[in-house]
């Protein structure tokens, strides 16, 4: 098969956005403040219940009911999974109606949670969720990335990229889109991306290459390493180390990051690994509150 004749143009299946239901942002009203105090009264109380529940949890989970439905295990913590919502949908609340309908551009390395922690946010807004990949496969006639490498190249992916961010960020407002790892390199996708928030998920290459290590690198070309050998885990980590030297400083463009490394330790855990998709989600909506504050 040509190249040429396998890029296709792209068609978005998703709804369509209304655009006239855009809230605007209230500015300097005292219904404004009103209603951040309250928020934030309604965060600190659910974010107490959080940390309560956790520490009752943990001492319950020796005696009894291991199998609860309301708890959700996650490395040696135990998290009340409802108290948990409950704070992403506050978050959420509080924070919509200053985005003023802008997207969420999630960047950051391959394994970052970008997929897991985006779908998250999404369905907190109200939002469509976007995969980068997914589109560019879609637009491949369902050529898998991996194939798209192999028998285009990595510059015709490149290509697909860039324009996939592009009618994202020319069509949609209102979404949240999980970006490929490497979409940071190219200048012109950042003219797309901040025309949303950029929300880089900082997570540390140890944590990326267990996570690879668990899943494979089927679906992700660059990891791939026949020659080196070695176990799972230090192949990832290895190939992964290289691809930062290359592109690290690019993720630093967001306009928002999420250290791992500082939720764990402002949770008092003890391992990135302990944290869970919801809680980094949680921070992200803070992380972008601060930055919209910043904007002002
Ligand atoms: N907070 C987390 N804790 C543990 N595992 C996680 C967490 N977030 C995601 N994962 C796991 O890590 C793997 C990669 O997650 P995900 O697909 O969301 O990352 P991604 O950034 O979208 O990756 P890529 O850019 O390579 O597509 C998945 O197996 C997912 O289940
Ligand atoms: O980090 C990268 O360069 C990539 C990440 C994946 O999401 C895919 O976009 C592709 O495998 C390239």
């Amino acid at each position: 098969m040509k190249a040429a004749t396998a890029i296709q143009t792209f068609h978005y299946s998703s709804p369509c956005i209304e655009w006239r239901n855009f809230e605007g942002k209230p500015r300097g009203s005292v219904r404004y403040s009103q209603r951040i105090k309250e928020n934030k009264r309604l965060i600190a109380i659910a974010s107490a219940h959080l940390q309560h529940d956790k520490r009752r949890d943990l001492r319950q989970r020796s005696v009894s009911d291991k199998n609860s439905s309301a708890l959700l295990e996650t490395g040696n913590l135990v998290h009340s999974s409802f108290d948990e919502e409950l704070v992403l949908k506050r978050k959420a609340e509080e924070v919509k109606p200053y985005l003023n309908g802008r997207s969420m551009y999630l960047v950051g390395m391959m394994g970052s949670g970008k997929t897991t922690v985006g779908k998250i946010m999404a369905k907190a807004l109200g939002y469509t969720f976007f995969d980068c990949d997914t589109l560019i496969e879609e637009a491949m006639n369902g050529t898998s990335v991996t194939e798209i490498f192999e028998h285009f190249g990595e510059s015709v992916f490149r290509e697909k990229e860039t324009e996939a961010l592009k009618n994202l960020s020319l069509m949609y407002h209102q979404v949240v889109v999980s970006t490929g790892g490497g979409a940071v390199i190219r200048p012109i996708n950042w003219n797309y991306m901040h025309k949303g928030i950029s929300i880089w998920l900082d997570v540390p290459l140890e944590a990326l290459a267990q996570r690879i290590a668990a899943v494979g690198t089927n679906s992700r070309p660059l990891l791939h390493d026949d020659e080196s050998g070695g176990d799972p885990y230090t192949v990832a980590l290895n190939r992964l180390s290289t691809i930062w030297e290359a592109r690290g400083e690019a993720y630093t463009n967001a306009s928002a990051r999420i250290s791992l490394e500082n939720i764990t330790s402002k949770l008092g855990y003890r391992n990135v690994s302990d944290l869970t998709p919801t809680e980094i989600a949680i921070e992200a909506f803070e992380q972008v509150q601060s930055f919209l504050n910043e904007e002002d």
